[in-house]
């Protein structure tokens, strides 16, 4: 375990009774500096998630919140896990009913296309050997993983850089500056993309406020030493890694969206850096995903000003605008 999480993260499997978690999380709060969240006896969470999260601002920010939340499990604590599971199990039955379809309508169809589904079905001579259950769960894994996350921090993206006009002007002129000569339908290139520094740093500032991923999950491999707790061996670990981010010993002034922290380039690669993950299942599409964001902010940002007109935010437990964030467009 890298010595450097050990500030963070710190975990509590109670083996009682849900009722005891918040106690148990002030007992550990009084101790020390990191704190274990929740753990569960309930298979479904036990399975799925054990939760920890560490960092001095736990007990103001986020304390609070949880213990919240706790609380509402507590009221009606089977009854919401079986119907998360319901709607959950709902929904991929019928994106896996969708992806069938389509599967047969690409094999029966004399076109093809040059898209991942087409390479999976037709790419029949590689090693892996994918049978229609392994296609559909590997789109269905690139649909989750590269959709909510890109589209969320292209919407917090568009809401900081209005919330903070400064930023949304250097951002500008460092677009306009790779326009300046080009016809407004020629396309940017590789290394204007890779010239966009500020652009980057807006993703990272965005990614690390917004945290859109909110932690990482993980399997013990053999038992695990951690302080004086045991996380034993087999067991599914959720990482916590959103309050890591605001903690202002790594990010001074934590709270306020500064892009400039991010030109320093060192610490995107800080181990503390886990807005990507890290390890062997560090994001396969991260670079996709932050050339994307970086794209879309390109042309958006130089057709378009924009203001805000509203659209609840939440930031807990993950952030999203539920009925969308609006908008009113206009031309630049
Ligand atoms: C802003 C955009 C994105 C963010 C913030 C993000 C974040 C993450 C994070 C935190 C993980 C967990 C890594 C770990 O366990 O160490 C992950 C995994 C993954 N992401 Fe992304 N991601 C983004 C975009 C994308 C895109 C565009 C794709 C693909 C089209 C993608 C595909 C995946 C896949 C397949 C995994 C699982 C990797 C594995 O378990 O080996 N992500 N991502």
């Amino acid at each position: 375990m890298d010595p450097e999480l050990n500030r963070y993260i710190l975990l509590n499997e109670s083996k009682g009774l849900v009722p005891g978690y918040p106690q148990s999380m002030l007992d550990i709060l009084g101790t020390r500096n990191i704190a274990a969240v929740y753990g569960s006896t309930h298979k479904y969470i036990r399975n799925n998630m054990l939760s920890l999260v560490g960092t001095p601002l736990i007990k103001d920010r986020l304390l609070p919140r949880l213990d919240r939340y706790i609380k509402m499990c507590l009221c009606d604590w089977d009854g919401l896990t079986i119907d998360i599971q319901r709607k959950t199990m709902d929904g991929r039955r019928n994106v896996i009913k969708i992806l069938k379809e389509l599967i047969d309508k690409r094999r029966a169809s004399l076109v093809t296309y040059d898209d991942m589904l087409e390479h999976l079905l037709r790419d029949v001579d590689t090693k892996y050997k994918l049978d229609d259950d392994e296609i559909i769960d590997q789109i269905i894994t690139i649909l989750y993983s590269g959709y909510e996350t890109v589209t969320t921090t292209s919407m917090m993206a568009v809401k900081y850089l209005h919330d903070h006009p400064e930023a949304l002007q250097e951002l500008r002129d460092e677009h306009f500056a790779i326009r300046k000569g080009k016809a407004a339908e020629e396309s940017i290139t590789w290394d204007e993309y890779k010239s966009m520094r500020f652009t980057r740093a807006v993703v990272f500032e965005t990614l690390r406020l917004a945290t859109v991923v909110n932690g990482e999950l993980r399997k013990t491999k053999s038992d695990i030493k951690l302080n004086e707790f045991v996380i034993p061996k087999g067991w599914r670990i959720y990482v916590y890694t959103r309050e890591i981010n605001y903690d202002p010993f790594l990010y001074p002034e934590p709270l306020k969206f500064n892009p400039c922290r991010w030109l320093d380039k060192n610490l995107e690669s800080h181990n503390y850096c886990l807005l990507f993950g890290g390890g062997s299942r560090l994001c396969p599409g991260k670079e996709l995903g932050i050339a994307t964001v970086s794209t879309f902010l390109h042309y958006f940002a130089t057709t378009y000003r924009w203001e805000e007109i509203g659209g609840e935010m939440l930031s807990f437990p993950r952030v999203q605008a539920p009925n969308g964030y609006h908008i009113k467009v206009m031309k630049f």
